[in-house]
């Protein structure tokens, strides 16, 4: 496992942990024969080694292997793979390994999009470069990839950042040509839906779930907090940390995924839900993950293709803010080449 970075608080005696993650999600364009799961568990222990995190436990459907890791989770698909680590691990640090890998070990030698994106932490200045500020990401993120979008949404002390390939719509006509030329002969790209929601402030007593103290195993802790019924049918492989923390990782038949990570400490409890199910409302996932949870405030966001069902969750995801209790207080809406994207800032009402 990765060097701790679980850091004392003298004045609560409580200890920090930065729960929030960095989230990498690279697709590589369709090639006949190639598919990421070609990579070994050895391979992939060796680009994580790089990260600083180690794999804890595995779990597979026939079209994704999830992987819940000592920081977090990976998600490896034919064409499509999903880092997503907490603390501070150094996931970009890992790309140029990762492309050779794919490139070499699963026949995938272009990359179509990339999505890197990041709520704030709550302690910068303990990451490791370049993770320490979004500049230098975006710097190494070029160095891959070339020319980058970089986006940051909300208010500055509480911002969500994003790093993508895809610019705005209207200006890629060539690009996507030069994609369908090189895709033609296999299939076309496919809908996709991704729903996160990045919780801080949580209710204590829900979180009290997620230490050793109350839970014997994460088997139990996954029942009471009732994670197991937020999306009905999926396999899921959880962990409980000791003396506190979790994690799990769910997959189902039809391909798609959700994942959960809990810090559960006081001072700074954090927990993210992400899920590509393709669900046409979000309201109801949306209701069950804050009934589960009770954060104080969330950042909440939503890319969708529009050939995906929830392509229209925009104009839902309004609705929702008088519903629940929560009120919006930012919301921004982003139309890329080939996906929208809508992100949205929520207090507790009244806060
Ligand atoms: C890996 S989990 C999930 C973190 C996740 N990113 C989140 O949303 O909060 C982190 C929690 O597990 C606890 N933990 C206990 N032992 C750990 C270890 N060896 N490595 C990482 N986290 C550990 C941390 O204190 C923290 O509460």
């Amino acid at each position: 496992m990765a060097e701790t970075e679980i850091i004392s608080n003298s004045d609560s005696n409580d200890q920090f942990f930065e729960g929030v993650e960095k989230l990498i999600e690279i697709w590589f364009t369709p090639a006949k024969h190639a598919d990421l799961r070609k990579i070994t568990r050895q391979q992939w222990e060796s680009v994580l080694k790089i990260v600083r995190c180690e794999i804890i436990s595995f779990t597979q459907s026939e079209q994704v292997d999830a992987y819940v890791l000592s920081e977090s989770s990976m998600f490896v698909s034919r064409r499509r793979w999903i880092l997503k680590t907490c603390g501070t691990t150094t996931p970009l640090r890992c790309v140029r390994a990762l492309l050779a890998l794919a490139r070499d070990a699963a026949g995938h030698a272009r990359v179509q999009n990339v999505f890197y994106s990041r709520r704030q932490f709550a302690r910068p200045h303990r990451q490791l470069p370049p993770h320490d500020h979004f500049d230098s990401e975006v710097e190494l993120l070029d160095s891959f990839f070339g020319d980058g979008r970089a986006y940051i949404m909300g208010p500055e002390e509480d911002c969500w950042y994003l790093y993508t390939l895809l610019p705005l719509e209207g200006t890629v006509a060539a690009l996507e040509k030069e994609h369908r030329e090189a895709s033609s002969g296999c299939e076309a790209s496919e809908p996709d839906q991704t729903i996160e929601i990045l919780m801080s402030e949580l209710d204590p007593e829900v979180m009290d779930i997620f230490t050793r103290a109350h839970s014997e195993n994460a088997a139990q802790a996954t029942k009471e907090s009732g994670i197991d019924e937020i999306i009905p049918g999926m396999l899921i492989d959880d962990y409980l940390f000791d003396p506190c923390g979790y994690s799990m990782n769910g997959v189902a038949k039809d391909g798609s995924y959700m994942t959960i990570h809990i810090t559960p400490e006081r001072s700074c409890s954090y927990v993210s839900f992400e899920s590509n199910v393709a669900v046409r409302e979000y309201d109801a996932l949306l209701a069950r993950v804050l009934a589960a949870f009770r954060p104080q405030r969330f950042v909440l966001t939503v890319f969708a293709s529009p050939d995906a069902p929830g392509a229209a969750a925009t104009r839902q995801l309004k609705q929702f803010s008088a519903l629940c209790g929560y009120e919006q207080k930012e919301a921004q809406y982003c139309r890329f080449s080939g996906y929208e994207l809508h992100y949205a800032l929520y207090n507790k009402f009244p806060s």
